[in-house]
């Protein structure tokens, strides 16, 4: 194997007997293979990828997707039906919570009993011993059995370890999940450290915040086949896209599908939707383009052109403002004042600004169209995915982070003030 690549699959399959009833089961047995009383189900179907060191890669898809027996296959806790598997280095994997303690161990035993499968002699436990205690944070619970555990303490001392034993490949199922914010706050910085040191990262998450903010590179799952794999932005939106529809179908009784649609600009993008309406034309007034900058402090005017069928009831248009990698810093659904119908259609012209209160860098405005006046409730007819862009250029104001919230220092309270409210 190229001495760059982490895991190889090719061609990876898995199937499960299924029995309709107890007594198919037993027929099974009683017949010795001669014939068959189950029905075979492909939980994982040709799957052929490659990970390369010190990528981090997401797994996404519907619940039964196959994305665990995935991570179970490539870590070695299930075996395939067909196909192969090749890792290069140590592996640690963080599944099914506490899968890998034994819970009449205390968590001391089961840290020694985890290090070892990993790998480990006892005398590089040892040495990592105290920097797993401290990452777990568990106190004195690391002398009790790790069945008197909450699921959070099982999940802080599981993490503590993988992270601990400086894995080759480091697979995670959802486990963050479980975790208190700033448990998964210091678990997010470790993996990012450990991805830099060239670990490899494989992780579920139904999270496409945490997808986008993490990985490199998404591998979509849908019936157990990979559906597509690629940047963790495209991937985030092909699944949106088919959730979507799969709700539309299902609210309309098969009558609205979602599909792809034409992208407003001719770089090409992503756009999706229904047939009951468009998003005719955006640009920034200040360049009448899909582009423009700014300086901090100016005014950022957007104006969007839409048309819907005249059967929607409370069309409206959703703004949202991204940052790089299209995780959202903020936006709003303004409701649409529409035309006089015509020909069964309705148009509208909005214009929506705010302010350029922004660090300096790149953003990008996606924009939907929908039916409803609330995110939660309505429905999509069209979405432009970072259909504008702009950047900020660097002003004289000093704040953190991506938004400036105008905070300012007060007066100051008299100390005694101060030690009679404590
Ligand atoms: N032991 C088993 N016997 C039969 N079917 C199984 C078994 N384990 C998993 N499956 C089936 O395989 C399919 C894939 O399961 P898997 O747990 O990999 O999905 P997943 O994408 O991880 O789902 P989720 O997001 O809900 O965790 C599912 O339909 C599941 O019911």
């Amino acid at each position: 194997m190229c001495s760059d690549i982490a895991v190889q699959t090719a061609h990876l399959s898995k199937s499960y007997h299924i029995y309709d009833t107890p007594r198919d089961r037993l027929w099974q047995l009683l017949s010795r293979g001669k014939k068959h009383f189950y029905r075979e189900f492909w939980a994982l179907q040709d799957v052929s990828l490659t990970l390369r060191k010190g990528e981090t890669v997401g797994i996404i898809g519907r619940n039964g997707s196959g994305k665990s027996t995935l991570l179970q296959l490539i870590c070695g806790t299930l075996s395939a039906t067909s196909g192969s598997i090749h890792s290069h280095g140590r592996v640690a994997a963080l599944l099914e919570l506490g899968s890998g303690f034994n819970h009449d161990f205390t968590g001391r035993e089961n840290v020694y009993m985890n290090g070892a499968v990993l790998g480990l002699s006892r005398a590089e436990i040892d040495a990592r011993f105290a920097q797993i205690t401290d990452f777990a944070n568990i106190g004195d619970f690391i002398d009790q059995p790790t069945k008197t555990y909450s699921s959070g303490m099982l999940v802080r001392l599981a993490f503590a370890v993988a992270v601990c034993v400086q894995p080759d490949i480091l697979i995670v199922d959802e486990a963050l999940a479980v975790g208190d914010a700033s448990f998964q706050f210091k678990c997010l910085n470790r993996l990012e450290a450990l991805t830099q040191q060239g670990t490899t990262l494989l992780f579920v998450s139904h999270d496409m915040g945490m997808v986008k903010r993490f990985c490199n590179r998404v591998i979509y799952l849908r019936e157990g086949r990979v559906r597509a794999s690629g940047s963790p932005e495209e991937m985030a939106e092909l699944y949106l896209l088919e959730m979507r529809d799969e709700q539309r179908r299902w609210a309309s009784g098969g009558a609205v599908p979602v599909a792809p649609k034409a992208f407003l600009d001719k770089q090409g993008g992503i756009a999706f939707g229904t047939d009951e309406g468009h998003i005719v034309a955006a640009c920034f007034t200040n360049t009448d383009s899909l582009y423009s900058s700014f300086v901090y402090g100016e005014t950022i005017q957007i104006c969007i052109q839409a048309q819907v069928r005249d059967t929607i009831e409370l069309p409206s248009i959703s703004v949202t403002i991204q940052e790089a990698r299209l995780l959202v810093i903020g936006g709003a659904n303004l409701p649409l004042q529409m035309e006089a119908a015509h020909d069964g259609w309705r148009k509208a012209t909005i214009t929506v600004h705010f302010p350029a209160a922004l660090s300096a860098g790149k953003y990008h405005i996606t924009l939907k169209l929908m039916n409803g006046h609330s995110e939660e409730t309505a429905q999509l007819i069209e979405k432009q995915v970072a259909l504008l862009a702009f950047d900020t250029l660097p002003g004289t104001k000093d704040f953190l982070g991506f938004v400036d919230l105008g905070i300012e220092a007060g007066h100051a309270l008299q100390t005694s003030t101060l030690g009679e409210r404590q």
